[in-house]
């Protein structure tokens, strides 16, 4: 008898209670994202066969080349969230500044704010290796009747109320989180459902894998690349294996289920690190709390940190504690 799998479905529905502001809400909201994970999905799915692949001609405001595919799955967010009548605005990593959404009954009645990186590891959808979407879910700060504004969005990471991700890899899976620890949920495609498969998923204490792009070694600050040397030495239960897919998604998946450390550090070509904090850290970090796992800017917790700005960028440590605490024990001594 083949095992039976409670959908996502089942899963909101039953676990709306243990959220904080359970009114059902947030139920709309993730089934918002469960439905633009499957259209984006489809689209992934077949990028060789049809007009998606390559460069959209735009620049988005970090300066990238927006692929066609970033802005496919972030036209999908955005408007599968607009009519879920709950979300006040968004913020996109492709787009410059926030989308302010009204509520059908114009007074601006709606609660949530979400932050999304539509596609995560663009440098991979034209070689088929997996790639992902990354969400962050707050609740406004500025009072419901009011338009939304920018302080709803610059909120710290220790406020958000929900975090996930999805990747689009040898299977779709959806992982996130509300608080109450972190789940993933494969995507059967013959049913086009999500079923849960990965049930309180933790972090192992420690690990045997480091990712970072070892290409970028030379620009390193002296305790990063200690560290690695660290990571490479034999000794103990060293040396560790390098993997780097170089979708951060992707990594941070493969490190929660085996054991590894994921970094991103600042280097002298690039002063914050490339990683954003509001759509990238800060719900990978959340995630990754939840597990068990740690998740800092080399000095300290990613999720204390009290936003600036839309798209700024910060250096990211993120994975198993004891590998994170070593990591930050190197880059302390030059602090
Ligand atoms: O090619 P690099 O410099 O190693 O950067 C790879 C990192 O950049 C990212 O692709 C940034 O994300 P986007 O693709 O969403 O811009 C991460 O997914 C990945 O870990
Ligand atoms: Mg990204
Ligand atoms: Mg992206």
């Amino acid at each position: 008898m083949t095992r039976q799998y409670k959908t996502l479905g089942e899963f909101i529905i039953e676990n709306q209670d243990s959220f904080k502001y359970s009114s059902g809400e947030l139920s709309r909201l993730l089934n918002g994202i469960r439905l633009a994970a499957k259209v984006v999905n489809h689209e992934v799915n077949k990028a060789g066969l049809v007009d998606i692949i390559g460069e959209a001609g735009d620049t988005n405001i970090q300066g990238e080349n927006q692929q066609k595919l970033d802005v496919l799955a972030n036209e999908k967010f955005i408007q599968t969230l607009k009519k879920r009548e709950i979300v006040c605005g968004i913020a996109s990593e492709e787009e410059d500044d926030f989308i302010s959404i009204n509520s059908f009954d114009n007074n601006h009645q709606n609660k949530y704010v979400v932050l999304i990186d539509p596609l995560d590891g663009s440098s991979n959808i034209d070689v088929n290796v997996s790639v992902g979407t990354i969400f962050s879910i707050y609740r406004r700060i500025t009072p419901v009747g009011t338009p939304v504004s920018l302080e709803d969005f610059l909120q710290p990471g220790i406020n958000q109320i929900a975090a996930g991700y999805i990747v689009y890899g040898t299977s779709t899976m959806l992982v996130y989180t509300t608080g109450d620890g972190v789940n993933g949920f494969t995507l059967n495609p013959a049913l086009g459902t999500f079923y849960l498969s990965h049930p309180n998923m933790k972090f192992p204490e420690t690990g045997k894998i480091y990712s970072v792009n070892e290409g970028n070694y030379v620009h390193f600050p002296q305790g990063v690349k200690d560290y690695i040397k660290y990571c490479q030495k034999e000794e103990d239960d060293r040396p560790y294996t390098s993997r780097y897919i170089g979708s951060l998604v992707s990594d941070f998946h493969r490190n929660m289920i085996k054991g590894g450390i994921y970094m991103y550090p600042k280097s002298s070509v690039a002063s914050e690190g490339k990683l954003r904090l509001l759509y990238e850290c800060n719900p990978m970090a959340f995630i990754a709390e939840q597990a068990n796992g740690i998740a800092s800017d080399g000095k300290g917790r990613i999720m204390e940190i009290n936003p600036t700005e839309l798209h700024q960028r910060v250096p990211f440590f993120c994975g198993s504690r004891k590998m994170v605490e070593k990591a930050e024990e190197f880059i302390r001594k030059y602090n």
